[in-house]
């Protein structure tokens, strides 16, 4: 499989899957993607049905990734989706689903479903792509003897699963910028407390976006990538989004039932059960999976954004205006791994929205950086955005803590901030027998203080995170300077 940059500049060089898993940002500033998404058949996802987590995982990534030998790959996966590391599941006896599909009732003639993503090692869904990232860093290291420094940005979770994903692989080192007390005392706690040598914690003086901005502005400084060996676990690394692409395919085989024709006879996709997914969403890398999983032939109806007071996404869905904002109108909210105003993937679907024409893409992403932002409003590639199922919704902070007290009301189940934004977001485009699954991004007890205010209790807490508030922390505050940080990773490896 041959991949390419949204902005077109490597359009005439081939690149393999464990290429662009090293190199993460394209030279040319743009994001990777294959150069044809591959297909799944409707006889596949009935072969796919009874498949384990693991097993399941390496179809779809062998679809996308022909450089590693299929032996390795599936041993990669197998030794990655374990009950074992998800073993945080609410119902223990469903770990080894890796994603267990949970049926909360039927409204408005839906069937209304929680996709529980969230029961790795960290407690979010990015243990999901994260656990299979770092072995895969660490095979592919293997092979070349090379050493790879990993630079990343954080508004709470991805840090935590880079983090526990990494600790004491060989060859690799962490770099991980997070925005300083903007995240919930938990999420600091998990990363910040980690002691290990190859773990770098920089709190900087900013918010999401500023991280995220020095990562490509560290990534984007060829000689320094080249020299100090970057690379990023971010949604720009293209082997996030394909290892989150697996839970779409498990959602959907959960929440179907197996086809009344025999295997070989489906008539085609148009007869297959479609199911809608509504995706807590603020750098896009989740539900960009989700569309992958559609451009492939998974039958999704609706791919729903659900965004928090930081509604960037929403807005374009709905008015084709994307407008971003600076640090001063990003809010800090309780759904605070949301608070994102300059979505990262959000340029690898814009990319197909306008006919895959990287010269466009590239201009449009100038234009963002000059001007803050683009409007395809007018366009006709605006148009046809509902040919690709999305349509979106923003939830507010009272909104969320009215749907976490009527779930746990209604439902007996807790949900964390960010899925009751989903989960308030999906209400609104229920339809009589379409299956809506929402995706539970992470657990409420990374949340606590949200919790107690929406119900007046504290969330469980796993034995394994006890008092992890009160470890002794290891971090530096550093101002959002791309050169401080080269400076700063340049003292740090050697
Ligand atoms: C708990 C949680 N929910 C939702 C999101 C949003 O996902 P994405 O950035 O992939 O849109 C994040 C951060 O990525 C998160 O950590
Ligand atoms: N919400 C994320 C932000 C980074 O998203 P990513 O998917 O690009 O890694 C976080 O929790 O850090």
């Amino acid at each position: 499989m041959n991949y390419i940059s949204t902005r077109g500049a490597c359009a005439n060089e081939r690149r393999t899957f464990t290429d662009i898993l090293l190199a993460g940002l394209a030279a040319d500033g743009g994001l990777y993607l294959p150069a044809v998404y591959p297909s799944i058949t409707p006889d596949e996802l009935e072969h796919w049905r009874n498949l384990s987590y693991a097993d399941l995982a390496y179809e779809v990534l062998a679809k996308f990734c022909d450089d590693i030998p299929a032996k390795d790959l599936r041993e990669l996966t197998r030794r990655t989706y374990t009950a074992q590391i998800y073993r945080h599941a609410r119902e223990s006896e469903k770990a080894e689903q890796i994603t267990p599909l949970k049926a909360l009732g039927i409204e408005n003639g839906a069937p209304l479903y929680l996709l529980e993503l969230s029961n790795g090692p960290t407690l979010a869904f990015k243990d999901l792509a994260m656990q299979l990232l770092g072995r895969l860093f660490e095979y592919t290291l293997a092979q070349s003897g090379a050493q790879l420094n990993i630079l990343g940005a954080t508004s709470g979770d991805t840090g935590s699963a880079a983090e526990y994903a990494m600790r004491g692989k060989q060859g690799v080192r962490v770099f991980m910028l997070s925005p300083h007390q903007k995240m919930s005392s938990f999420q600091s706690a998990q990363m910040y407390s980690l002691q290990d040598p190859n773990i770098f914690n920089l709190a900087v003086t900013g918010v999401f976006d500023d991280c995220q901005d020095l990562v490509k502005a560290v990534s984007n400084d060829h000689v320094f990538k080249a020299q100090y060996k970057i690379g990023t676990v971010n949604s720009i690394n293209w082997a996030r989004v394909v290892a989150q692409i697996v839970y779409y395919v498990k959602g959907w085989l959960a929440a179907t039932q197996p086809a009344a024709t025999k295997l070989g006879q489906t008539s085609g996709p148009e007869a297959l059960p479609k199911v809608s997914f509504c995706v807590p969403s603020g750098n896009f890398g989740n539900v960009c999976a989700g569309h992958i999983a559609r451009m492939m032939g998974l039958p999704i109806d609706k791919l729903v954004v659900a965004t928090n007071e930081n509604d960037v996404l929403d807005e374009f869905f709905r008015t084709g205006v994307y407008r971003i904002r600076d640090a001063a109108g990003t809010y800090h909210t309780s759904s605070p791994s949301m608070d994102i105003s300059k979505a990262s993937n959000f340029e690898r679907f814009v990319f197909d929205l306008l006919g895959r024409d990287a010269a466009r893409v590239r201009h449009l992403f100038h234009q963002l950086e000059a001007n803050k932002g683009f409007d395809l409003s007018g366009s006709g590639d605006f148009a046809r955005i509902h040919q690709f199922g999305f349509v979106s919704g923003r939830s507010s902070h009272q909104e969320r803590m009215a749907t976490i007290q009527q779930t746990y009301a209604r439902y007996a189940t807790m949900i964390d901030t960010h899925t009751a934004d989903g989960l308030t977001v999906a209400r609104r485009y229920l339809e009589p027998g379409v299956p809506m699954v929402v995706l539970e991004t992470a657990q409420p007890v990374k949340f606590s203080a949200a919790m107690r205010e929406a119900l007046g209790r504290d969330p469980e807490r796993p034995a394994a995170f006890a008092k992890i508030e009160e470890l002794p922390m290891r971090f530096e505050v550093v101002p959002p300077d791309a050169q401080i940080l080269k400076e700063f990773i340049a003292a740090h490896t050697g």
